[in-house]
Formats: C-alpha cells, structure tokens, sequence
C-alpha cells in the first residue's frame, strides 16, 4: 500500500486516479510515500525521509525545495500546459477590463444613488471618466512563451494585435503550436520598448526575479499595460507603483495582491485565479496523480522538473530496481557488477541523466535482488534505490 499526502485541495477527479486498494490518500499521514502539492510553501516543510516523489498540481514549483530533493534523490512532478488555458483567459479577461476601465467604472456605479432619472442622469455625465480604447492595432509583448504564453500570444492576435514575443529557451512543441504571425523580439529590452501591453509567463527563477523593473518600465511605450499572472516578484512591485502614479503607467493587472497594490485605482488584482477553474483544477491533479502513480508503481518518470524523462515496459516474471545515481562516470558498470555478483541476469535496462542526475531502471530475473539492492545502495554517488517486484 502507498501513502499519499496531500498538502493542498486536490480535484477529486485526480485522487480518484489513486485506487484505494493500492494507494492510502489523506492530508494527515505518517511517512508518506508521496506528497501531492498545489500551492503549499514546502521550503521550511520537514520532509519526512519516506517521501520518494513530490507532485505538483500545477506548473509552477517554486514552492518546492527542488535542489533538495535532487540531493535526495526524490523526483518532483509536475503538470506542464494543464492550467494554460485557464490562464490565457484570465489574461485576456484582464487586458480588456484594463483598456476599457471596467473596475474603476464598476466602482463609480457602485456608489450611484438617487431615483432612476438621477442615476441616469450622472450615468451620462460620468462615463467619460472611463474612456477606453480598443485593442486592433495595439502591441503585446509575450515574455515566455511556454504553455500559457503561447496561448496568449496567439488569442491576442486573434484580437487584432500586433504580437512580440520573448523566449530564449523556447521549446520545439511550442514553437510548432505559437502563430507564425508573432514576431521574435531580440530580448527583454527590445519587446519592452516596442509593446504597449506586456504579459508575463516566466517561472520565477533567480533570473526573472524583478525582470520588469524600473530601467525596463521607462522603455515601455506611455500608457502602458503590465499583465503579470506568473508570480508576484518577476514584476518589481515598487516600481510599478511609481509608474502607475507618474501617469506613466495606465494600470498594473496581478494576480498576487499585497498590501501596496490592494486599493491602487489603476491596480486590476485577482486572488491567484489564474488556474481556479473546474477544468483546470481536474487537469492538474488528473496529470499529476497519474505521474505519481506510474513512479510508485513502475519507476516510470513523465514530466519531471528535476529528473529525465524514463520509461520502460516492466516484463512479467522480472523484479525492477529503480536507482538514482550522481552523474559521473562508471555508475552502471558498478550497478552491473553488483547484479552480476550474485548472478542476477539483466533482462531489461534504462539509464538516462539529465545535468548532475542520472537514473537507471533495470529489470533482473529472479534471485536475491533485495541484497544486490543493499550493495548498489552503497555505491558512492547513489542518492536512492527502490525494488519493486513484477505483479
Ligand atoms: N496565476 C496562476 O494561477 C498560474 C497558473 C499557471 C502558471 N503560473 C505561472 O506561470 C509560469 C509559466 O507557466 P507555463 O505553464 O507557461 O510554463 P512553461 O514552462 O510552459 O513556460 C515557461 C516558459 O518561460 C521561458 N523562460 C524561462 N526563463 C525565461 C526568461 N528569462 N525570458 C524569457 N522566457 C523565459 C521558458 O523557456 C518556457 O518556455 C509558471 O512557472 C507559473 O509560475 C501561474
Ligand atoms: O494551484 C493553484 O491554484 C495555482 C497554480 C499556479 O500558480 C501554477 O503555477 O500552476
């Protein structure tokens, strides 16, 4: 039986992919096998030494010790394009409530009184206040275009924009998905000062920490628009503000209030919504739970942030040891001596590596694997081992 440990609401939907007769799940359980994640802030969690693979219901893992974990030999899960269309509609929905002013006018008619023909009254002289301006023409720069900045990049010339985008590290999936009618901005700098509208889909790393800061705001053509429904710090928040009040700035939209963009009137900011939709929430936790399981189960590693991708077929009748190891020379040759020892017969092997990682799945016929497993443990270099047996 394997424990699993949620540390946040996870869709039903997902846990359902867990089935009981294998798979105990509940967000108070002694060393857990597993922990499945959303949100959470884990970097001052005590890890119990039991957990073998971490999960997140979502793209972005921050909140995860990553480079912990990979001392550790554990793998972290996590649910890459799951929620991009929530967001790409969260963001579309917030670059138009900011070009036509809807929250400050949502605000004005809030506090209307009087009878009907006096609302009507200040209706009409009112509105002027909240003239807008439409999107045909304007000019977004896509910081990132992964998952969600590819969505956008694309729905924003669908409405008539003219689109720059930024990746250096672009894949080859979203490449083939992004329209060819986005144009490919050099770097940071030149999509800033060429957009009026700039959205943000980076994950926060040390290098997009404050990417939007106060040199990159004053390139940004007048009345501008930073859309930022990646993470709170990649926008250097102070700056903003200064922006916002010199005029300079038309409105910051956020989805990570804090007490300096709470009650600004030209700051349009949400909850963390950005993935808080039915659907969304059921293709996180569906795609993650189903990762998680396929590690405990079979070894199998998809869409790890940490780990290289592995697959293997288990053959019937064989016991798998999963092994991860530094990524230094001599590692299978070791692992094979071991097996060899005892006169254990690789039926089947894999062994992949991705930067200072590498992970070997070997299947052996019968023998005494739970032994050869103790002298592989010990091997300098190996972080972790599980032997599972075939069912
Ligand atoms: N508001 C929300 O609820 C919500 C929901 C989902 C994701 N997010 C955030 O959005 C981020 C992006 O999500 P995604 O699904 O598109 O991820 P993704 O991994 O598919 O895409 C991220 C892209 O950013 C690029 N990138 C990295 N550093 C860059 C840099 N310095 N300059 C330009 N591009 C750079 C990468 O090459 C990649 O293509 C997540 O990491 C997460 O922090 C927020
Ligand atoms: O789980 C959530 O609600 C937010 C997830 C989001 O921030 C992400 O990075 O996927």
């Amino acid at each position: 039986m394997f424990k699993v440990q949620t540390l946040n609401n996870i869709s039903v939907l997902g846990l359902e992919r867990l089935p009981r007769d294998r798979f105990e799940v509940a967000s108070e359980i002694a060393n857990p096998d597993a922990i499945l994640v959303r949100s959470a802030d884990m970097h001052k969690l005590d890890i119990p030494a039991s957990v073998k693979a971490i999960g997140r219901a979502g793209a972005g893992t921050n909140n995860i010790p990553i480079a912990a974990m990979s001392k550790r030999g554990v793998p972290v899960f996590n649910a890459p394009g799951a929620n991009a269309n929530a967001v790409k509609e969260l963001v579309l929905a917030s670059l138009l409530l900011a070009a036509r002013n809807i929250p400050a006018s949502l605000d004005f008619v809030k506090k209307l009184d009087g009878d009907d023909k006096a609302m009507h009254e200040a209706v009409e002289a009112g509105k002027k206040k909240f003239v807008g301006f439409e999107l045909p023409g304007r000019t977004l720069g896509v910081i990132g275009l992964g998952a969600i900045g590819v969505k956008v990049a694309n729905a924003a010339l669908e409405l008539g924009m003219t689109v720059w985008g930024y990746d250096p590290a672009m894949t080859v999936q979203n490449a083939w998905q992004l329209n060819s009618g986005v144009r490919q901005a050099l770097s940071v700098d030149d999509l800033v000062s060429k957009s009026q509208f700039i959205s943000v889909h980076v994950p926060l790393l040390d290098a997009t920490r404050g990417l939007i800061n106060a040199d990159r705001l004053k390139l940004m053509k007048k009345q501008g628009v930073i859309l930022n429904f990646a993470r709170d710090a990649i926008v250097d928040e102070k700056a903003v503000i200064e922006a916002l009040d010199e005029g300079r700035l038309h409105a910051y939209a956020c989805d990570f209030p804090s007490n300096a963009l709470k009650g600004h009137p030209r700051v349009i900011a949400t909850p963390h919504l950005g993935a808080s939709t039915g659907e969304a929430e059921d293709n996180c936790a569906v795609m993650v739970a189903d990762q998680i399981r396929e590690f405990l189960e079979l070894g199998t590693i998809r869409n790890s942030v940490n780990f290289p991708e592995a697959q293997m077929p288990l053959l019937p009748g064989t016991t798998r040891l999963c092994i991860v190891n530094e990524n230094v020379p001599n590692m299978v040759g070791q692992i094979s001596t071991a097996l060899a020892k005892r006169g254990l017969n690789i039926a089947d092997l894999l062994n992949k590596s991705r930067g200072g990682l590498a992970y070997t799945i070997v299947d052996v016929d019968s023998g005494e694997t739970d032994a050869a497993a103790k002298e592989i443990a010990a091997i300098p270099g190996v972080l972790a081992i599980r032997v599972i047996a075939a069912r």
